[in-house]
């Protein structure tokens, strides 16, 4: 994560902030190596340039849907991106092909229903927003054009939803399959027992 050389007295910056790991500010002088902000919430930091992140003014207010689109991709721009997003109830992003997902801690029900599972179907990946079922849907096609396995990596640290998200993966994937089975059950009852097994 280097830093560009073109912070000067006036350039808008992230720095670090002890509470609210980043906080923006604007640059009021510069000496030698060291950085003086005045920070939007009334504090002064001194900081090392190395420390110092340039900010996107005209970055939407809605943010990005897709993290390669961000004018910087240092780790400030990309928090600051993925809250933007959740305050809107946006909890998937893309970066390129991999999806990052926030956990809401609260039922989306509308972005997980049948409604949704049928436009996800077919799409061509980036058409709609950033969803599992995209990332799903991408896996399955390959995985039926190249006649080959493929594999669906969901990682993160604990409690950031890999068993929601994992869950979410194989209905879709379940109602792909769609067709009733054996014992009258439909294949997502089937999919979803087996995952539920001890
Ligand atoms: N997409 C989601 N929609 C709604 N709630 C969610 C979602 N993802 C996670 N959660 C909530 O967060 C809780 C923790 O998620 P989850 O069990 O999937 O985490 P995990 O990454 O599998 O954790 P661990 O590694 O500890 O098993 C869930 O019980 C659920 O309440």
């Amino acid at each position: 994560m280097g830093t560009p050389a073109n912070i000067i007295v006036g350039s808008h910056v992230w720095v670090e902030d002890p509470t609210l790991a980043w906080i923006d500010g604007e640059v009021v002088s510069i000496k030698n190596n060291e950085v003086h902000v005045q920070t939007s919430n009334g504090k002064k930091v001194n900081t090392d340039r190395s420390k110092v992140f340039p900010k996107d003014m005209e970055a939407p207010p809605g943010g990005v849907d897709d993290m390669t689109r961000l004018s910087y991709l240092h780790e400030p721009g990309v928090l600051q991106n993925l809250a933007t997003r959740y305050e809107l109830n946006e909890i998937y992003t893309y970066t390129g092909s991999i999806l990052i997902a926030v956990n809401p801690f609260q039922r989306l029900l509308h972005l997980y229903d049948t409604h949704m599972m049928e436009q996800y179907k077919g799409a061509d990946f980036g058409e709609l927003s950033p969803h599992v079922f995209a990332i799903a849907d991408v896996a399955y096609r390959e995985m039926i054009n190249e006649g080959k396995n493929n594999s669906i990596l969901v990682s993160g640290e604990s409690g950031a939803g890999k068993t929601e998200t994992t869950k979410m993966l194989m209905r879709y994937l379940a109602h792909l399959g769609g067709r009733s089975g054996v014992e009258g059950r439909t294949v997502e009852q089937q999919v979803l027992s087996v995952k539920s097994s001890p």
